[in-house]
């Protein structure tokens, strides 16, 4: 300040996005110790809450070319129905080996607490779809990085990514943003 006068405590303006993490419930050492882990059933099971994260994560894409939303397992598939079918787009499930009956494309990759792989159906994308990925939560990016790899593969464009919610010192959403993506998400947590 040039005037020497310090400038008073501001009154903490509430987030935009305070109805969303209010739903939020954190879990302190699941699934490991030190984790505090962000759990959504709680916004899932508010009517209200579900309602209104879906719309916004709508929202940004009326209008958008999208042929396809893509959800990652296991809560990518209950946000990732509800986007395809307001957007009357097809969805295609990004799932844990061993859990797609016809022939797979795989991906492994690390998790902010070990390692996994995704797989895709070979054929669920044809050559030049416009899709939409979508999960609960960014953390490293490592799962979404590895689900943007397989729809390529696959043929496809990932048009955008959105969450609800982003842990951003965990740098994911950047990760994925410079693989040339847009990324949205409703919610933010720092710290973790
Ligand atoms: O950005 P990342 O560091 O890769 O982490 C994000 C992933 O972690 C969580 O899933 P989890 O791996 O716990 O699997 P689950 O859905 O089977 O619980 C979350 O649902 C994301 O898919
Ligand atoms: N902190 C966290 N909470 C919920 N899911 C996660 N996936 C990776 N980190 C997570």
């Amino acid at each position: 300040m040039s005037n020497g006068k310090m400038t008073p405590p501001q009154p903490q303006k509430p987030m935009a996005t305070e109805w969303a993490t209010s739903r939020i419930r954190t879990v302190p050492d699941f699934p490991k110790a030190g984790i505090q882990f962000r759990d959504i059933t709680t916004l899932l099971a508010d009517a209200r809450g579900f309602r209104k994260a879906v719309d916004e994560l709508v929202q940004p894409y009326v209008g958008v070319a999208i042929d396809k939303v893509a959800g990652i397992e296991a809560r990518g598939f209950i946000l990732g129905g509800a986007i395809a079918h307001q957007l009357a787009c097809g969805f295609i499930p990004i799932r844990k080996p061993g859990k797609l009956p016809y022939r797979t494309i795989s991906q492994s990759y690390q998790l902010e607490y070990g390692e996994d792989c995704l797989q895709i159906h070979e054929d669920a994308i044809r050559s030049g779809d416009l899709v939409l990925l979508t999960d609960d939560l960014i953390a490293t990016g490592g799962t979404a990085e590895a689900a943007v790899k397989l729809i390529r593969q696959a043929g496809g464009t990932v048009v955008a990514a959105c969450f609800v919610i982003d842990l951003p010192d965990l740098g994911g959403a950047q990760k994925i943003r410079d693989m040339g993506i847009e990324v949205i998400s409703l919610c933010h947590f720092d710290g973790d």
